[in-house]
């Protein structure tokens, strides 16, 4: 039967449309910040990293040739500590790079988050660096720390969670280590530049409240054209599954959930035309409820349209094969298709059918035989090029007629599929 099926799409379109309003909702959300339920968060993570990962990658690259290349700076400044200096270098970019490397051929959702990591160890090193060096060099040094926090800013712009993590860590750790080292000026120039050193980090805060607003902003953004992408997939779902309902509505019977005339007359012009390609046999049963007006008089309607969903129901039991088309053909009439039956076949196929019926025992109080039955008309052919489908359903339809005529509740076969 077709009703299942179409219960199943109902419900399917039911939870695409859930889904559309949600994202509609979140679209119209004024907070800066859009998090998504836990499904959609992964899936949007995993677009981001699928759209930035080529740039994004580059960026890291140029990233960790500027930090390395750095290391003629340790080897003319460096002194004593400048073997170490570039071995943390070194040692850094490489793992780095082999972690960067590993990320991007997973296409995982890490990656940021492990960016924001390795741009703070950078920073760290830096920092550290600074603790190392002697003289008024050292302040160069802490220059350098602003590249990497334009670094952080460039390379975190989609994600104002790693991008502060990262920027407030690195401040964290400088200030820290400022205040616990506690450095003295040795000549007037270091004295004017730890002066200035309240100032640095004002800037350097500057810069992370930039950040952060450019951050939140493209995040935003970044966010809102998943949420749209998202939209339009569903909708384009939606549409789909509304088709295939239309569709599975106009060639449904909408009382017995079986095949509709229309959908029977469609499949019979397909079967007779493969059947005619191989020479094969086809069967049409024709099936007729006996005395059907007298069961509605006596019980009703309500109870005759029940009997009918019955008998629909045990007709689609007999429908095994992928060929085989049950039908209701209009009031209380239904026609079974069967695909490569001869007529012997077809007619103790009928002859089941009508003790299926029977075996319902549905009392029909005005019938003289006291239970629902069925007559059946029952015609085949081999089809060839001789003969049209019409002409067998009006073979059935005779057959059928000619049933009825012989008392009901019996299966008749064609004359013409005998001699076929
Ligand atoms: N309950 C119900 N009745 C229907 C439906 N479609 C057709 N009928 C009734 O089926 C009856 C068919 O009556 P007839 O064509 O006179 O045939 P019959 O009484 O079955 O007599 P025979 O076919 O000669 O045995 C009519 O009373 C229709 O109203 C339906 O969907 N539901």
């Amino acid at each position: 039967m077709l009703a299942p099926a179409t219960s199943s799409g109902t419900n399917t379109l039911r939870s695409v449309e859930q889904q559309i309003n949600q994202l509609q909702t979140l679209r119209h959300r004024r907070r800066p910040f859009l998090p998504f339920p836990t499904p959609w968060e992964q899936a949007y993570l995993q677009h981001r990293q699928q759209r930035f990962l080529e740039v994004d990658f580059a960026m890291m690259l140029i990233g960790m040739v500027l930090y390395l290349s750095f290391a003629w700076a340790d080897w003319v400044f460096g002194g004593d500590q400048s073997m170490w200096m570039i071995a943390v270098r070194a040692m850094l970019t490489l793992a780095l790079l082999l972690l960067a490397l590993h990320l991007r051929q997973q296409q995982s959702a890490r990656l940021i988050p492990m960016t924001a990591i390795g741009i703070a160890l950078v920073g760290c090193s830096i920092v550290a660096f600074t603790t190392q060096l002697e003289g008024s060099i050292r302040f160069a040094y802490h220059i350098g720390i602003i590249p990497v926090q334009v670094f952080a800013m460039v390379l975190l712009r989609n994600s104002v969670r790693s991008f502060l993590t990262c920027s407030l860590a690195m401040l964290g750790v400088y200030i820290f280590t400022a205040w616990w080292l506690d450095e003295q000026a040795s000549n007037a120039v270091e004295a004017a530049l730890l002066s200035l050193r309240p100032l640095f980090i004002l800037f350097w805060l500057l810069l992370i409240i930039l950040g952060t607003y450019l951050a939140l902003a493209m995040e935003r953004v970044s966010r809102l054209e998943f949420v749209q992408n998202r939209a339009l997939e569903l909708e384009a779902q939606r549409q789909q599954h509304l088709v295939e309902q239309l569709h599975q509505l106009s060639i449904t019977d909408g009382l017995t959930g079986i095949a509709n005339r229309r959908q029977f007359e469609l499949r019979l012009q397909e079967e007779w035309q493969r059947a005619r390609r191989y020479g094969q046999w086809l069967s049409l049963l024709m099936i007729d409820v006996d005395d059907f007006k007298a069961f509605n008089d006596t019980l009703g309607h309500p109870s005759g349209d029940a009997a009918l969903r019955q008998v629909a129901a045990q007709l689609h039991s007999v429908c095994q094969r992928s060929g085989d088309v049950c039908a209701r053909y209009g009031g209380e009439e239904f026609v079974l298709l069967l695909a490569d039956t001869p007529a012997e076949a077809a007619h103790a196929l009928a002859e089941r059918v009508r003790q299926l019926v029977l075996a319902l025992d549905i009392c029909h109080p005005a019938s003289k035989r006291a239970w629902l039955s069925v007559s059946v008309g029952v015609a085949s052919r081999q089809v060839d090029g001789s003969d049209s489908a019409a002409a067998l359903l009006r073979q059935a339809d005779q057959a059928l007629y000619q049933a009825k005529r012989q008392g009901r509740n019996q299966v008749c076969l064609a004359a013409s599929s005998v001699s076929s």
